[in-house]
């Protein structure tokens, strides 16, 4: 048995960490299905051992898809995450439960989970007034410029009404074939994309992608009475005031005697007493595969407003409502080969090319097998076929061996030697590696980690635009980017004068990217973008105090970090001592790339007199508008900014119209800072 305090302890690193890859960076690395097992076992742990459940454990709190590069607002609004089911019948019991323990009699709404991104729409007197992401549940980023690109967002409501209204963002999936058709990168699914592109910067940008939006709930604001009981009938409002609400939807309860009930504006519920919400969600289940967008799932909700109220809200979820998550879509193909792969760190990844088949709205014929290990585990060789699924539909997966392959060959066996430079393999934990870090693949495979589009985005220079380059000679490493002689491009096939000029303004433009995205774009193996976020903010501001660090053999400084362990510290500093990766460093340092944090001019004038310190704001204010700037300056001046107020907070900026925060703060003995005075703190020098 496992010391159930480990146990928590790692499955909750592992969730912090799947969490970033999948809200911040769009690019998770273990399914769904995958993730949410290992959730559901943190929370059976902490139910058994309450005693050893952390205040900041992920199933306390909503995952965050916060980004620092974008403004930030609270929500006026709960903006949680769902609690979740796995099969038709755990639903059951939950409609049956919530239904037994009301004061009243319930009825249930059923609608599709779109598998898109949460937003929340705040509108004024009837005007779109602003559009912000999930975030974590408190705040989230201001993406209302982009928002306004979206075509069935209403800009102005048929009624001047202010209310908060939750949706999903979402592209239907013929859109998304077009789009991925013409990237070099293609997006994994249509949530990452639409994830992705709501959070750019350039709504230009957003303008080309033809997002959609079905809005869920509503909640009429502040003065504004709440003019209705029941969620069946604000989404009829929803629908009257403009805004685009799925048709699919279901209705269940002792006074709802279907099979169908409609609503004043025309929305139409399937409905039918409670026993017919399991048959229900099967049939929907099953009608899925036919839908022009993804869902994964199915939501359940008490369809009464005020009982809802009472059954009130986790930190993660609401308890009136249940996702119903459906399997993960699966399909049956062939094995035709199973290649190796050189990753850009040298990994060896076989991947299994299977006959193309169509899973969950798009086509698979590669399917990573990780290992051999996994191999073995699976018995797998060429020409088996088998069940491949899409697990939360990003990944797909080869599941199981349904019949051998005629051959009867015997299980797949790694090559003794890299497929790329012939160098011998070395076996390193589960995976095979090639330790020649001149290894053409592997060269490869780090140009194309440093041009991608969340590393170095470098506008004009693509995949197979970088493959020209190394192809021709012209470049062997990231470092040859900034020096080749860009006019030796001209004339091959491909290459007019406009192509090379785009190409000499990307890779211009790129060295103005800030050291935090610089650093992880190195690709040294353990030092990706979360590990130098943590760096910059504990202190590294640049690479030479990184590199004296590693001189100095100073792993424990690194291991302090809260985020970064032994292993993590002992191997970027390893790199860092690394005379090839030195070389490359200086390369890019003398080439004009920054390595240094604060690159802006008010940056590194400013004093950073808010340093160690923890602000957090409430109220509102005459100098900043949103409060959010106000925040801003803080972080500008070396402080950090949270949405709540914890232990942690060491400073509230209270302004007009504080309420439970400011009383809180009093509470905990937390200093109180009014407007007046913050700006006597900030001196002259205010950015906005
Ligand atoms: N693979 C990974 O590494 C990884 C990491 C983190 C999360 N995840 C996945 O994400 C899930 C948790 O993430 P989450 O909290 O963002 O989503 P969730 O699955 O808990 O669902 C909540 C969200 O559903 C959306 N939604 C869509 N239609 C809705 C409707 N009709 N009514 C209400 N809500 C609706 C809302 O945006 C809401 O925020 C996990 O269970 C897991 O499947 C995966
Ligand atoms: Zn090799």
């Amino acid at each position: 048995m496992p010391d159930p305090k480990q146990e928590i302890d790692s499955l909750s690193e592992k969730l912090l960490a799947w969490q970033h890859e999948y809200y911040q960076l769009a690019r998770p690395s273990v399914s769904d299905t995958e993730y949410d097992r290992v959730f559901d076992r943190l929370q059976e742990l902490e139910k058994k051992h309450p005693e050893l459940k952390k205040p900041d454990s992920p199933t306390l709190r909503v995952g965050s898809d916060l980004s620092a590069e974008l403004p930030e607002v609270e929500h006026t609004i709960p903006v949680l995450s769902l609690d979740k089911a796995y099969s038709a019948a755990e639903v059951d019991a939950w409609v049956a439960k919530t239904a037994k323990n009301a004061e009243e009699e319930l009825s249930f709404v059923v609608e599709e989970k779109i598998d898109g991104a949460s937003i929340v729409l705040y509108y004024e007197n009837g005007v779109l007034a602003r559009g912000v992401t999930r975030g974590n549940g408190r705040v989230g980023n201001d993406v209302s410029a982009n928002i306004r690109t979206i075509r069935s967002v209403p800009l102005r409501l048929s009624q001047p009404v202010s209310i908060a209204v939750r949706g999903e963002v979402f592209l239907p999936l013929d859109r998304f074939d077009e789009i991925n058709a013409e990237q070099e990168v293609p997006f994994a699914n249509p949530r990452n994309l639409a994830a992705g592109t709501l959070r750019r910067k350039k709504s230009s940008e957003v303008a080309r992608v033809p997002l959609e939006i079905f809005v869920y709930e509503g909640y009429m604001s502040g003065s504004e009475e709440e003019p209705f009981d029941q969620h069946h009938l604000v989404l009829d409002y929803l629908l009257s005031l403009g805004f685009k609400v799925n048709p699919r939807l279901g209705i269940f309860g002792s006074a709802c005697e279907g099979p169908v009930f409609r609503t004043g504006s025309g929305l139409e519920f399937s409905s039918g007493p409670l026993e017919a919400v399991g048959p229900f969600l099967e049939r929907m289940n099953r009608g899925r595969s036919g839908l022009g967008y993804e869902i994964d799932g199915l939501v359940i909700k008490v369809n009464e407003l005020a009982p809802r109220e009472r059954l009130g809200y986790t930190g993660h979820h609401p308890r009136w409502a249940i996702a119903y998550k459906f399997e993960s879509p699966q399909a049956v193909s062939t094995v035709e080969s199973i290649d190796v792969q050189v990753g850009r760190t040298g990994r060896i990844t076989p991947v299994a090319r299977i006959k193309p088949v169509r899973i969950g709205g798009s086509t698979v014929s590669n399917v990573t097998l990780h290992n051999q290990q996994y191999i073995e585990a699976l018995e797998l060789s060429a020409g088996d076929q088998v069940a491949v699924s899409k697990r939360g539909d990003v990944i797909p997966a080869v599941e199981k061996v349904i019949e051998k392959g005629e051959s009867s060959a015997p299980v797949w066996a790694m090559p003794e030697t890299c497929p790329s430079c012939g160098e011998d393999l070395s076996l390193r934990g589960a995976h095979h590696f090639c330790t020649n870090r001149r290894c053409p693949d592997q060269v490869r495979g780090r140009i194309n980690f440093f041009i991608a589009r969340d590393q170095m985005d470098i506008d004009g220079l693509g995949p197979e635009t970088a493959a020209v380059l190394m192809d021709e000679g012209l470049v062997a490493g990231i470092e040859d980017l900034y020096t080749f002689e860009t006019e030796k491009l001209n004339g091959l096939p491909g290459f007019g004068e406009k192509k090379i000029d785009l190409i000499r303004r990307g890779i211009e433009e790129s060295k103005k990217r800030p050291f935090r995205i610089v650093l992880p774009s190195l690709g040294i193996p353990d030092l990706g973008q979360k590990a130098a976020e943590l760096l910059i903010e504990a202190g590294f501001r640049d690479i030479d105090s990184l590199l004296e660090a590693a001189d100095n053999r100073q792993e424990e400084r690194l291991a302090e970090i809260h985020g970064i362990g032994e292993k993590t510290a002992a191997s970027i500093l390893e790199s860092l001592r690394d005379p090839e990766i030195r070389g490359q460093i200086d390369a890019l340092r003398r080439a004009g790339l920054n390595f240094r944090e604060e690159e802006t001019e008010t940056h590194r004038q400013l004093p950073r007199i808010f340093e160690g310190q923890v602000w957090c704001v409430t109220g509102s204010f005459e100098n900043f508008k949103p409060r959010s700037k106000a925040m801003e300056e803080v972080k500008l001046r070396g402080g950090r900014a949270v949405g709540s107020i914890t232990g942690s907070v060491s400073h509230l900026l209270a302004g007009e119209g504080a309420g439970s925060k400011l009383k809180k703060a009093r509470e905990l003995g937390i200093r109180i800072v009014d407007e007046d005075e913050f700006l006597k703190l900030l001196g002259p020098e205010r950015e906005s």
